[in-house]
């Protein structure tokens, strides 16, 4: 299983997807929390993208018409970032640009879970979160399943809740873990790379979505298979990067650095994506 799994057909799509990515530099908005925004941006960077944290609700109806994908992230949340959020998803509906959501800790809150679901008419391409926020957004329940911003099921649990939040959103649902699933309600997609030190350090979640927003922008009629091969790319660089790290501290930097410095060779050979 292992051995069908690297390589196949899924590591060249990976490898073309991160090529495009480098070589068209799609420009992305990026409406995130305060503790993700350095590394995202570093995440965007390093993997070729130009990330724009502009989140005034003032200036999306001149900037987000013009960006190649938007990345709408609600992990620190308030009452006066919400609208914002709102604009910006509303203008990228409005102009067809393909947008991406991040609800970290759905289920932490009434506040919250609201938010997620109304931002989810705004009909987003793909849903990426960890285990417990995809299960609070698929059962819109907020409280007993979740604790915080860490998840606290395995992404194996949240299968069956992403396959129908996918089925009630139309969007590609992604649950990160030890493996990460992608579905599009109908085809389920499985990634299995990624270190377990990669949950050590904060907004890896985040910092993934919005990899997942640079592939898709580069790729938006083919989202599914653009956000399993953005996902399996952020692992092999946590995994090259592990080699190198002391700890989470030192990881951070060594998963920028290898995923920077990524060539075709480490690609082909280390994506483990397979269909379930
Ligand atoms: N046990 C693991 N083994 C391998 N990779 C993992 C493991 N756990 C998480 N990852 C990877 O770490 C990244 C972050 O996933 P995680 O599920 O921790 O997100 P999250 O809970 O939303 O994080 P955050 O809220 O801190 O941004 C993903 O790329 C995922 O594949
Ligand atoms: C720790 C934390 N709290 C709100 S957002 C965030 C970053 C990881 O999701
Ligand atoms: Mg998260």
């Amino acid at each position: 299983m292992e051995d069908e799994e690297q390589g196949g057909e899924w590591a060249p799509k990976a490898w073309a997807h991160l090529s495009s990515v480098r070589s068209l530099s799609p420009l992305i908005q990026c409406i995130t929390n305060f503790v993700s925004m350095d590394l995202t941006a570093n995440t965007l960077l390093s993997a070729g993208a130009s990330p724009a944290m502009l989140h005034s609700s003032s200036e999306s109806p001149d900037f987000t018409p013009q960006v190649h994908a938007l990345y709408i992230n609600v992990g620190t949340l308030s009452d006066g970032w919400l609208p914002a959020m709102t604009v910006a998803a509303e203008l990228a509906t409005k102009f067809n640009k393909p947008w991406i959501l991040d609800p970290v800790a759905a289920g932490a809150s009434g506040f919250r879970l609201k938010a997620c679901l109304d931002l989810l008419s705004l009909k987003p391409s793909v849903i990426r979160g960890n285990a417990s926020e995809i299960i609070a957004l698929a059962n819109a329940s907020f409280g007993s399943s979740t604790r915080g911003v860490d998840s606290s099921h395995d992404s194996t649990d949240a299968v069956e809740s992403a396959k129908s939040l996918a089925n009630s959103s139309g969007a590609v649902v992604a649950v990160s873990g030890a493996v990460d699933f992608i579905t599009d309600g109908n085809r389920v997609l499985r990634a299995r790379n990624g270190v377990p030190m990669m949950q050590k350090i904060t907004a890896t979640g985040c910092a993934v979505t919005a990899l997942i927003a640079a592939f898709v922008a580069i790729d938006p009629s083919h989202a599914l298979e653009a956000t399993a091969s953005a996902l399996a790319v952020f692992g092999v660089a946590g995994e090259i990067g592990m080699e190198m790290a002391r700890g989470p501290a030192s990881l951070r930097m060594h998963l920028i650095d290898s995923l920077h410095g990524l060539d075709q060779t480490a690609v082909i050979s280390r994506v483990k994506i397979s269909a379930l």
